[in-house]
């Protein structure tokens, strides 16, 4: 599915040190949006560099091209769940694993394979949510409802497909003992981005940053490396209000989308996928209460180094309260629609 000469280019280009993207590439602070998509292969190979996965993993060039072109077109085109959003949250847990020191927290092969997850993490989404995979009796539901994170497990599967793709087998070189472990944390941290699986192991999380991490613990490993995962895959919201705006702006276009296509069926969508009765800055306001802050503030707890990142969360949500009281006072009501270019 990628062209010989495409994987020649990528596989023989020097590879580009992190500043030559931008002075602060490796800083939680820089939007990994701001690359344009065509680069994004290449400032990929720039982190697996940077990290030492290709000297330590042997990966082949050729290979490692391979793979991230594979992955690229692996993603569809839906609002948010596109390669840009993979590509994000893949380089915030680049970012992590430069800042947060976590050689002292897991191991080579449960950071290669976290950074892998994390650009596998929502291959092939089609831009709705589990609950449509059934109500729309698709294929997925039909393999995957049974277990749940329908999803979640689809992802997963497409991103064994392409590891047993030939010439795309990023864990080649790898001990069978090493191979066997990354295929298997993949597994374990693809599954964990279901939304609903982070909300059944934070209080797990919370007590563990509480009692602190103990690296001789394998359970702590897992909800770090979970935490991580669901840190890097929310991690728009750790970017300045502009950014933060435009991504909520793409996520109830996909949201509305399935809420249509569910009134086409005849169904009633949920309240937050339906145009005609979301109030957003609402919705926003609940989902950084409930999902967003409750991550960043338990791993600021973890890593006092990532406390600019939950100051960042902060800073969004205040912009989202600025909104709703400026709309209560124009409409005197509640949050309604309005254009916020606050
Ligand atoms: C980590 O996995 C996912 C999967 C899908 C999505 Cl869209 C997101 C995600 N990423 N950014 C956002 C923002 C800014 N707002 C959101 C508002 C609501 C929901 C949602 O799914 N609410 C229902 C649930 C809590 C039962 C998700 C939102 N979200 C993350
Ligand atoms: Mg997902
Ligand atoms: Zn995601």
């Amino acid at each position: 599915k990628v062209a010989q000469e495409e994987v020649d280019t990528l596989a023989h280009m020097e590879i580009n040190s992190p500043s030559f993207w931008h002075a602060d590439f490796d800083k939680f602070s820089f939007p990994p949006r701001m690359i344009p998509e065509d680069d994004t292969e290449m400032a990929c190979l720039t982190m697996f560099e940077d990290l030492g996965f290709i000297t330590k993993f042997r990966i082949r060039r050729d290979t490692l091209a391979r793979f991230v072109l594979m992955v690229r077109r692996g993603y569809r085109n839906p609002p948010y769940h596109n390669w840009m959003h993979a590509f994000a949250v893949t380089h915030f847990c680049y970012v992590c694993m430069k800042n947060l020191k976590l050689t002292q927290y897991l191991e080579d092969i449960e950071m290669f394979s976290l950074f892998t997850s994390c650009m596998c993490h929502d291959i092939d989404h089609r831009g709705t949510n589990n609950s449509y995979q059934s109500v729309s009796k698709s294929v997925l539901a039909a393999l995957y409802s049974s277990e749940g994170s329908v999803l979640e497990r689809h992802h997963f599967a497409q991103s064994m497909c392409i590891v047993n793709t030939d010439g795309c087998n990023l864990f080649e070189n790898l001990s069978s003992k090493d191979y066997q472990q990354a295929l298997d944390l993949m597994r374990d941290i693809i599954l964990a981005t279901d939304l609903a699986h982070h909300l059944r192991i934070l209080k797990n999380i919370e007590t563990m940053a509480k009692t602190g991490y103990d690296k001789e613990n394998t359970k702590h490993h897992k909800l770090l490396l979970c935490l991580l995962m669901t840190a890097s895959d929310l991690s728009d919201q750790t970017k300045p209000w502009d950014s933060t705006k435009h991504i909520a702006a793409l996520i109830y276009k996909e949201f509305f989308s399935q809420g249509d296509m569910e009134k086409s069926m005849g169904r009633e969508p949920i309240e937050m996928m339906d145009r005609e009765r979301a109030r957003i800055p609402d919705l926003q306001i609940g989902f950084l209460d409930h999902i967003a802050l409750p991550v960043y503030k338990v791993l600021a707890e973890l890593f006092p180094a990532a406390n600019s990142v939950k100051v960042a969360v902060e800073d969004n949500r205040r912009h989202w309260d600025k909104i709703c009281a400026l709309i209560k006072i124009r409409r005197g009501g509640s949050c309604e629609q309005m254009s916020y270019d606050q």
